[in-house]
């Protein structure tokens, strides 16, 4: 599938940034999981929402990951960002350390170095994460040169995701509900506080013997938080999902597509029927483990103040959702959520982080798998 890339929408070019070159594909014919594909630019024809609510509904019955293309961002639009999260992860760890995240309080803006979670005992990530947040009053903080420089950039690719392809995705999944198709929306509103945020992140190369150590997990088995993950295509192989009966499956970064994946937030709002999907990452094949993997995602999450009730909805009743109903979340919000297993994902206490099941908030726990 090789997707023809959208004509390059209002995004500003003219970046002072090195142009990335994507590493080739891994030329390993690996246990790729069968995933569905939607064509987004079918959503403004006549017909085309429902075609692909049809389409998302039959593609998430078993595991909540899934392709978009046509998403109207070119490939030089996505490119620049993966330049500018290797500009910015090549400055010195004093600079970066300045703009560092308050993980231990929950916060995931900013800098988070690498070395703070424990994959197994003894063994600790080699990942850098810099998340940059909605780009509204609430949220101003400083950001490194490489980040104010490039900031129309960042701003406008960061609203493109939220306005053009995550508010599809939601009014698809209210379609699949019968619910009103800014039901979502509504609580995905742009200048409200919560915790979206656009993200670059670095894989540091593991050494054969670091690799053996941790039995290739570069990131334990988890959920996301929010209610969307949206991942550029990064060309290096390594992200795996868990199927239903419980095998790893590779996720081919096809050109010119997005990988999406499902969270916490939709599954608890619709008592399980959308599900948060269970992926990992592991050491690419062996053509592919001497680079540094460098990854550009959008992370959406609802609301701060949204409570994880499950939602009324005829068709949750129709195909059994409502039989027995999951309130563990009731009573916590969606921000609440979200920081609590930020804070989680460091910890150092007893519960060591990313080992085992993890108590979060309210008695609820997060599962991680190896
Ligand atoms: O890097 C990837 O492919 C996945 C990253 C991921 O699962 C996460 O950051 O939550
Ligand atoms: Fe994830």
């Amino acid at each position: 599938m090789v997707a023809p890339i959208a004509t390059p929408t209002s995004i500003p070019t003219g970046s002072d940034i090195p142009t990335y070159d994507q590493v080739p594909e891994t030329k390993y014919d690996l246990d790729w999981a069968d995933l569905a594909t939607l064509d987004l630019s079918q959503f403004d024809q006549p017909g085309g929402k429902s075609l692909l609510a049809k389409q998302l509904f039959e593609a998430i019955q078993k595991i909540g990951f899934f392709y978009i293309i046509n998403f109207g961002l070119s490939q030089e639009d996505v490119d620049r960002q993966f330049s500018i999260g290797k500009e910015l992860f090549k400055l010195p760890i004093e600079e970066k350390l300045k703009y560092r995240a308050e993980l231990e309080k929950g916060g995931y803006n900013g800098y988070k170095p690498m070395g703070l979670r424990e994959i197994s005992p003894g063994v600790f990530d080699k990942t850098e994460i810099f998340n940059i947040p909605k780009f509204i009053p609430a949220f101003e903080r400083p950001q490194p040169d490489i980040v104010n420089n490039h900031r129309p950039i960042i701003e406008n690719f960061a609203r493109h995701i939220h306005d053009e392809i995550v508010r599809k995705l939601l009014v698809l999944f209210a379609i699949i509900l019968e619910l009103p198709e800014d039901y979502f929306l509504k609580v995905h509103r742009y200048e409200e506080k919560s915790d979206c945020h656009l993200r670059y992140m670095k894989y540091h190369r593991r050494t054969e013997e670091e690799n053996e150590k941790s039995t290739g997990i570069w990131s334990k088995g988890h959920t996301d938080f929010g209610s969307l993950t949206l991942l550029f295509r990064q060309p290096v192989a390594a992200l795996q999902v868990r199927t239903p009966e419980g095998d790893w499956k590779w996720v081919k970064p096809y050109p010119g597509s997005i990988t999406v994946n499902l969270a916490d937030s939709l599954q608890f709002l619709t008592n399980g029927f959308l599900k948060s999907s269970i992926h990992r990452v592991v050491a690419p094949p062996p053509d592919q483990r001497v680079v540094d993997r460098l990854g550009v995602l959008y992370f959406v999450r609802p609301e701060d103040d949204l409570e994880l009730r499950p939602i009324e909805s005829d068709v949750l009743h129709r195909l059994g959702y409502d039989q027995t109903t999951d309130n563990s979340a009731v009573g916590i919000t969606a921000g609440e959520w979200v920081k609590a297993r930020v804070a989680k994902g460091v910890d150092k206490g007893p519960a060591r982080s990313e080992v085992g099941d993890q108590p979060i908030i309210g008695g609820v726990i997060a599962k991680y798998y190896d």
